[in-house]
C-alpha cells in the first residue's frame, strides 16, 4: 500500500529535505500551497517512521514528529525538483552592514555571490538610525509641537534614507509615507509630552521598514526579485512586554506558512524586518530588544526548518573578546549554543541574549559572519562540538552591575531563607544574573537593565533593600562588573588557576566567584574600574600564552606580552 500526499484541501505537514539531518521534516502549511504538481507524491509505507507522538506516520497534531524517509523510491526525481526549489538559509545583516548606499550594494553582491543559495534576507536599521530616532523621541518629549521638525535627529533620518534612495536609484515615494508618519508620530510625541514604551517600540520600528523597503526596491531594480515583509504583518506574534517583547510559539507556523506560501506561488526573495514582532494582546508593533534581528533570523530558521543561520556583522565572527576592550581579540572558529548563549547573556554585544534559543531548538547551525570581509571564515555555532583542544573560549565583561550581599538575621538551619530572598525579587520583577551561596548567606548581582532597555533606578533598589532587610542584613554594592570566562568545563581548575593568578599578579581582589549549572561560564565580580584592565591582562594571559606551559598545582605559566 502507498501513501499519497495528493489530497487537496488537507492540511498535513509538508515533507522537506534536510542535508543538515539526512531526513525528511515536516514543516507545517496548507497541503494545497505545496502540491502544485501535476502527479502524486507516493512514499511506501514501510520507509516510513512513525510521528514520536506514536499517532500517525504523518501526524496532523504533533509539531516534533519527524518523520524519516529511509529510502527513496521512482518519487526522487521530483523530490529532488522540489528541494532545488527550497529556500536554503537565512542571512541577516546589521545595521553596520547596510548603513549607505555603498554597503546596500555590496550586501546584495554578496548575496548574489552565493547562487546556490535561496535565502531569506533579514535587514536591521541603517546605521545608527534606531538610536537616531530614540534620541528624537526623546527631544520631542520636551522640545515642542513648533521644534520637531527642526530635530537634528529627524533630519539626518530622512537624509539618510532619501539620499540611500537616490543613489541606489530607487522611488523616494517607498518610503515617503514612512517618513510623513514619523514626523507625524514626533508631533505626537510632543504634544502628549510623554513617550510611553508602546510608543517608543512603534517610533523605533520606522528604522526596520525603510530599510527594508529600499533593498527590496533595490534587488527588484537590479533584476533580482525580492519582496519586503514588515515581521509584524507575517506572524510575528510576541508577548505584549513592549521595548523587550519575547517570540511566541505561534509565530513558528505562521511565518512558515506565510514565507513558504507566498514562495510558492511566486519565489521572490523574501526581505523582511528584523527586530519587530506584533504584540499578542494589544495588536501594536513591539521589538525583540536592542540587538533584536538576530532573533528574527534564528526565528525565521527554526520556522522555515532552514538549512543554515548567518549573521552577517562588521566583525570577523565572534571574537575572544570585545575588540573595542582588546583589539587584538580574535575570531572564535566554532562555538555551542550553550557557549553563543552565555555569551551572549553575559554581554558580548555581537548576539541577541535570546537569539540562541531557536537556533538551538531547531537545531540549525548559526555562522557569525564579517560583511566586510567575506573571506574570513567567521564562528560556527552548533549543537557539539570537538572539545578535546580547547581551555577558554572567550572572555566577557557585563559593566555597571549592582551587588548584594545577603545575610540571615538567623543563624544556621533557618528554612526557607533562600525561598524568602527569592520570592522578594519575583514580587519586584527583578532579575537576578549570578549567585553564590552558603545556608546563611547570599551573594547576587542584579541585571543592570531589569528590562534591557531600563536601569534599574535608585528608589527601586531602596525599596527592595527595605523588603530584604526583614529578614537579612543587607549590603548594596554598586558598580561593580561581571568578568564571564567562557571555557571548557573539564578544565576549570585549569581556567581558575590561571585567572587567580593574573588576578593577583595585578593586585585585584575578586569579590564573588560563580560557576553555573551550564558548566561552561565561570563568572568573576570586580570594580567596574579594573575590569577592563582585567579583561586585557586575562585574554594575553589566555590566548598569547602557551597554556601547556602551566605545571598543575604550581605557577608556572607565562605572560605572552609581559604586561603583568
Ligand atoms: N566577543 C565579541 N565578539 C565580536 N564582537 C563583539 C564582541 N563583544 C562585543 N562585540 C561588538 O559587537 C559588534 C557587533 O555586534 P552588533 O553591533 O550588534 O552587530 P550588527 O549591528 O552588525 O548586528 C562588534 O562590532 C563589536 O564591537
Ligand atoms: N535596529 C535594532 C535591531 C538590531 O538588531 O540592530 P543590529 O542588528 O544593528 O544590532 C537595534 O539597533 O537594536
Amino acid at each position: 500500500m502507498a501513501i499519497t500526499l495528493n489530497s487537496y484541501g488537507v492540511k498535513t505537514p509538508y515533507l522537506s529535505f534536510s542535508r543538515r539531518a539526512s531526513s525528511f521534516q515536516p514543516i507545517w502549511r496548507q497541503q494545497r500551497l505545496h502540491f502544485n504538481v501535476s502527479a502524486p507524491f507516493v512514499y511506501d509505507p514501510s520507509t516510513l517512521r512513525n510521528c514520536s507522538c506514536g499517532k500517525l506516520a504523518f501526524c496532523l497534531n504533533c509539531k516534533a514528529g519527524n518523520v524519516d524517509v529511509l529510502e527513496k523510491n521512482d518519487t526522487e526525481n521530483r523530490e529532488s525538483e522540489q528541494v532545488a526549489n527550497e529556500l536554503t538559509c537565512v542571512m541577516k545583516f546589521g545595521g553596520s552592514s547596510v548603513a549607505n548606499a555603498e554597503r546596500m550594494r555590496e550586501v546584495a553582491e554578496l548575496i548574489l555571490s552565493f547562487p546556490e543559495e535561496r535565502p531569506v534576507i533579514v535587514l536591521s536599521a541603517m546605521g545608527k538610525t534606531t538610536n537616531k530616532l530614540l534620541l528624537a523621541g526623546e527631544k520631542a518629549v520636551s522640545c515642542g509641537v513648533s521644534n520637531v521638525s527642526d530635530l537634528e535627529e529627524l533630519s539626518f533620518i530622512k537624509n539618510l534614507h532619501l539620499r540611500t534612495a537616490d543613489e541606489l536609484g530607487v522611488e523616494r515615494f517607498i518610503i515617503g509615507k514612512h517618513l510623513l508618519e514619523l514626523e507625524q508620530l514626533l508631533n505626537g510625541i510632543a504634544i502628549m509630552k510623554e513617550m510611553t514604551p508602546r510608543t517608543k517600540d512603534y517610533l523605533v520600528s520606522f528604522g526596520e521598514c525603510m530599510s527594508t523597503r529600499i533593498f527590496a526596491a533595490y534587488l527588484n531594480k537590479i533584476g533580482v526579485k525580492a519582496r519586503q515583509y514588515d515581521a509584524f504583518e507575517i506572524g510575528f506574534i510576541t508577548t505584549d512586554d513592549f521595548t523587550n517583547a519575547d517570540i511566541l510559539e505561534a509565530t513558528y507556523p505562521a511565518v512558515s506558512k506565510r514565507l513558504y506560501g507566498d514562495w510558492i506561488s511566486n519565489s521572490a526573495i523574501p526581505i523582511v524586518t528584523g527586530f519587530l514582532g506584533k504584540g499578542w494582546r494589544s495588536c501594536a508593533v513591539t521589538t525583540l530588544g536592542r540587538g533584536g534581528s538576530d532573533l528574527t533570523a534564528t526565528t525565521i530558521g527554526k520556522a522555515l526548518g532552514l538549512r543554515e543561520i548567518q549573521v552577517w556583522k562588521d566583525v570577523d565572527g565572534v571574537l575572544t573578546c570585545d575588540p573595542n576592550i582588546y583589539p587584538r581579540a580574535e575570531p572564535v572558529p566554532h562555538l555551542t549554543f550553550d557557549e553563543a548563549a552565555e555569551l551572549a547573556y553575559f554581554g558580548a554585544q555581537v548576539l541577541h541574549p535570546q537569539s540562541m534559543r531557536p537556533a538551538r531548538e531547531g537545531d540549525i547551525p548559526v555562522r557569525v559572519k564579517n560583511s566586510y570581509n567575506s573571506k574570513a571564515p567567521g564562528t560556527l555555532i552548533t549543537r557539539t562540538r570537538d572539545m578535546s583542544e580547547s581551555v577558554l573560549t572567550s572572555i566577557v565583561l557585563k559593566r555597571n552591575v549592582t551587588m548584594l550581599d545577603i545575610a540571615s538575621t538567623r543563624m544556621l538551619g533557618q528554612v526557607g531563607f533562600l525561598a524568602k530572598v527569592f520570592s522578594t525579587f519575583e514580587d519586584l520583577g527583578i532579575s537576578v544574573d549570578v549567585v553564590a551561596t552558603s545556608e546563611v548567606s547570599i551573594s547576587l548581582t542584579l541585571d543592570p537593565s531589569k528590562l534591557w532597555s531600563r536601569e534599574l533606578i535608585q528608589q527601586e533598589l531602596d525599596h527592595m533593600v527595605e523588603e530584604l532587610e526583614k529578614i537579612a542584613v543587607v549590603n548594596l554594592l554598586q558598580n561593580r562588573s561581571i568578568i564571564s570566562l567562557i571555557g571548557n568545563v573539564q578544565r576549570s581548575s585549569l581556567i581558575l588557576e590561571k585567572a587567580f593568578q593574573v588576578l593577583w599578579a595585578n593586585g585585584i581582589n575578586v569579590q564573588m566567584i560563580s560557576q553555573g549549572a551550564s558548566k561552561v561560564n565561570i563568572s568573576l565580580i570586580v570594580n567596574d574600574s579594573e575590569a577592563e584592565q582585567c579583561v586585557r591582562a586575562l585574554h594575553s594571559a589566555f590566548f598569547e600564552t602557551d597554556l601547556s606551559q602551566i605545571v598543575p598545582g604550581g605557577g608556572g605559566a607565562k605572560s605572552g606580552n609581559g604586561s603583568f
